[in-house]
């Protein structure tokens, strides 16, 4: 079969780039990225690319590129699946909120909308390929769903997971390590799996394009997720000794990484990793296991998140101590919020949690960020429902001037790893604060000796003093 028009539901982080760049690379497909969120579509559809949704460096000139040619935004989601021949899911799983498996389990209510739409509108034969982050076994449900139409509609389920990563998002679609295609073994199931191959033949080489069955797939993600957090969690661990210690977390992780076995990637000790994913789907793997009764394959994984937790909570209690055990009126300078640099992504990041601490301790705290706009900021920390929308503003402020930012401040903690914080003026910023200035560096990027230099005490993750 040869795909003419593609449809992708969810606009987000995942299918607005995805597609974009399967729009670009295959100009004969028309590809309509389909979202229920009116004002993310508008904001997609923005004359002014800087306005996009979703900040990734080099998104901007792909859809500049692709869009109004093939590459299309609506909220006209029926339209949109009925015209497709390929219908991605791209849909956000979160953590479920509430009843059976609240706190770890994937919900999967959006997933099933989604399922339950595509059954209602298709009217002719389509192959529907899982994008988002799914519990292995999802595809059968989806499938139970559309075969149970009635209206004799033949559909093919593919589970063809993203490996991503937000700040080299575009980078990482051009040019993957891999894609992963998991279909049914029966003869449709394979014709539907080369159907997909044949799209990303467009760009991707062939050696690179694995496919299996859909179950492989669909857990090969969550295994992915879980191996590499697992490496940070390990890191991290190791930076607590190296602290105690008086070893440098950079130096084991450059002795460690040139083991070939062991690889140089991964290995940057932090104050806690963040984002969408990590957290998300290593307690959708813990809720799995705990569903087979693999009670000890559960708290493996587990520890990987409980680690992730102290290495936050531990930064936070640093801060405390070291100014004297209160921060309580003082002004605790925040840089960056986002969980990593070059993303205006901010879930999970370790600064919500940082934040909320200090907050705790009644701190005040000041923020920069260079992409995360403030509205984001207060969202995050309103959706703690720990206090009033008012209480939070007049607690934590924002400006877009760093060196407004760090001015009177006791500390300066840095909790994202963007390039520019490296080059401040350090000297102005020491000039403009209460002393003794306090740096604690959550990201290990600045240059602690130069700081020492100027005056600041540092502190920096992993190492000691
Ligand atoms: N963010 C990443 O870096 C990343 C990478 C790989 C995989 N993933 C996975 O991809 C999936 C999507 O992640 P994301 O970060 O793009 O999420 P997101 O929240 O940014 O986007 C999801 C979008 O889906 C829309 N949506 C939800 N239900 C809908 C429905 N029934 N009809 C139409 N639109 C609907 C939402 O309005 C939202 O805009 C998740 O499963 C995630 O785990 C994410
Ligand atoms: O050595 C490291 C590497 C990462 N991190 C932190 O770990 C988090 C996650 O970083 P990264 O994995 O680069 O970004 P994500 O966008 O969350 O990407 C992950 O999650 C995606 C969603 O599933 C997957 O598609 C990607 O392959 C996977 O890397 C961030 O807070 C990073 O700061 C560290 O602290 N040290």
């Amino acid at each position: 079969m040869k795909i003419k028009t593609i449809c992708c539901i969810g606009a987000g982080y995942v299918g607005g780039p995805t597609m974009a760049v399967i729009a670009q690379k295959c100009p004969h497909i028309k590809v309509t990225v389909v979202d229920v969120n009116a004002s993310r579509i508008a904001a997609w559809n923005d004359n002014d690319l800087n306005n996009l949704p979703v900040f990734e460096p080099g998104l901007d000139s792909i859809v500049k590129e692709a869009r109004g040619r093939n590459l299309f935004f609506s909220t006209n989601i029926d339209q949109a699946i009925e015209e497709a021949d390929m219908i991605f899911i791209s849909v956000n799983t979160p953590t479920k909120t509430y009843g059976k498996g609240k706190g770890m389990a994937a919900d999967l209510k959006y997933i099933e909308l989604c399922a339950r739409q595509i059954a209602k509108v298709a009217k002719q034969d389509k192959i529907v390929v899982e994008k988002s982050t799914l519990p292995v076994r999802t595809a059968s449900a989806i499938k139970n769903i559309l075969d149970n139409t009635g209206n004799g509609v033949q559909f093919q389920i593919l589970s063809n997971p993203e490996f991503l990563a937000e700040g080299t998002a575009v980078q990482d679609l051009l040019n993957p390590d891999r894609v992963l295609i998991g279909g049914d073994t029966t003869k449709e199931g394979q014709a539907a799996i080369q159907t997909l191959v044949d799209i990303y033949a467009n760009w991707v080489p062939k050696e690179r394009i694995l496919t299996t069955n859909v179950w492989s797939s669909e857990l090969s993600k969550l295994t992915a997720n879980a191996f590499l957090a697992q490496r940070v969690s390990s890191i991290n661990a190791m930076s607590e000794i190296c602290e105690k210690s008086g070893a440098d977390i950079d130096e084991v992780a450059r002795a460690i990484g040139m083991d070939s076995r062991i690889g140089p990637k991964f290995l940057k000790a932090s104050v806690g990793f963040g984002g969408s994913c990590f957290q998300k789907d290593i307690l959708n793997l813990v809720y799995i296991a705990k569903t087979y009764g693999l009670n000890e394959v559960a708290d493996y994984w587990e520890q990987v998140i409980l680690m992730n937790d102290h290495q936050k909570n531990r930064f936070s209690d640093n801060i405390v101590s070291t100014l004297y055990n209160t921060v309580s009126g003082k002004k605790i300078a925040f840089l960056g919020w986002a969980f990593k640099k070059d993303t205006n992504d901010t879930r999970e990041s370790p600064a919500i949690k940082v934040a909320y601490n200090l907050l705790n301790e009644q701190a005040n705290i000041a923020v920069y960020d260079p992409k995360v706009v403030a509205e984001r900021m207060y969202a995050d920390l309103d959706y703690l429902n720990t206090r009033t929308e008012a209480v939070n503003r007049s607690l934590l402020t924002v400006d877009t001037d760093p060196y407004l930012v760090t001015k009177d401040a006791h500390a300066i903690a840095v909790l994202t790893e963007w390039d520019e914080f490296k080059y401040y003026d350090w000297q102005r910023i020491y000039d403009s604060m209460h002393k003794p200035a306090f740096i604690f560096d959550g990201r290990g990027i600045l240059d602690k000796k130069a700081l020492e230099k100027i005056g600041f005490v540092c502190y920096t993750i992993g190492k000691g003093s």
